[in-house]
């Protein structure tokens, strides 16, 4: 069983973009609490599972966040499940994971399985497009999409997601004030230090992704940057 509620501070690996070994054993090995692998768009078994198989190696937690359903590999130590709360097109909402169920709810350790309330904020982001995302119109909304996930969805983990871009602190803030009870994770734009330790101070889990393509230097010190912020 994963412990994704001490988390701190995650990588999010994209099966789609390369990373050579050097740069994925710093990465595994670099004191982070867990990768989550996902990605919106190129997503396919064959490279999901290239890159299980590579982390594998390592003894980090790995956790498939599934955005299709061609790509569940089994063999992650957790599954996550985006629920879009803000999802303009109602497509998004429940239809995949019907048939996600349809498929493969037989075949499911619940115990493994974990719903991420999802607030995408970035409209620029393959997902936010994917998913016709609304635009949320500030603090009070923010927080109450918070609170739609503590209470009326009580999905185990909520997300703020600014992917590709730095996010606003006041939103995460709000969302974080309305969301009690559960894992607040934050992902998107983290480049460095400073910004990784600013949203360690508001969110319980910073997710790092791109910069890892970016500079993986700059990547690896996230991690303790985070780990110096105490938990909010
Ligand atoms: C034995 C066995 C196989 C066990 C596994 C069982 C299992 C886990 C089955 C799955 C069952 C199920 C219910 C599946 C349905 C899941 C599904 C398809 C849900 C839809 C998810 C969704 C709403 C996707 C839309 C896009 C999205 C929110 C993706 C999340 C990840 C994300 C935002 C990544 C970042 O992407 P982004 O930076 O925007 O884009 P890039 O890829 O360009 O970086
Ligand atoms: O790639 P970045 O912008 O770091 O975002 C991380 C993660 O939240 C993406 O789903
Ligand atoms: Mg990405």
């Amino acid at each position: 069983m994963i412990d994704f509620h001490n988390w701190r501070h995650v990588f999010k690996l994209d099966p789609d973009k390369p990373i050579d070994d050097d740069a994925l054993e710093a990465i595994c090995d670099s004191g982070t609490d867990g990768i989550i692998v996902g990605g919106t768009l190129g997503i396919t078994y064959d490279n999901t599972l290239e890159l299980m198989a590579r982390i594998r190696r390592y003894a980090v937690p790995t956790v498939l966040e599934v955005s299709n359903l061609e790509a569940v590999v089994p063999g992650f130590d957790a599954y996550f499940l985006p629920l879009v709360l803000n999802a303009g097109d109602p497509d998004w909402l429940i239809a995949p994971h019907v048939a996600g169920l349809t498929a493969y709810g037989s075949y499911i350790h619940w115990e493994e399985i974990f719903a991420e309330g999802y607030l995408i904020l970035n409209p620029d982001a393959a997902a936010a497009k994917l998913t016709k995302a609304r635009p949320v119109t500030g603090k009070e909304e923010a927080k109450a999409y918070a609170r739609v996930a503590a209470h009326i969805c009580k999905t185990p983990i909520f997300y703020v997601e600014y992917s590709g871009m730095y996010g606003d602190p006041e939103i995460v803030r709000a969302c974080k004030s309305g969301y009690e009870g559960g894992t607040l994770f934050y992902g998107g734009g983290i480049t460095g230090v400073e910004q990784a330790r600013e949203m360690a101070a508001i969110a319980d889990v910073v997710v790092v992704g791109n910069i890892v393509y970016d500079d993986v230097e700059a990547a690896l010190m996230t991690v303790q940057a985070v780990k110096e912020v105490n938990r909010p």
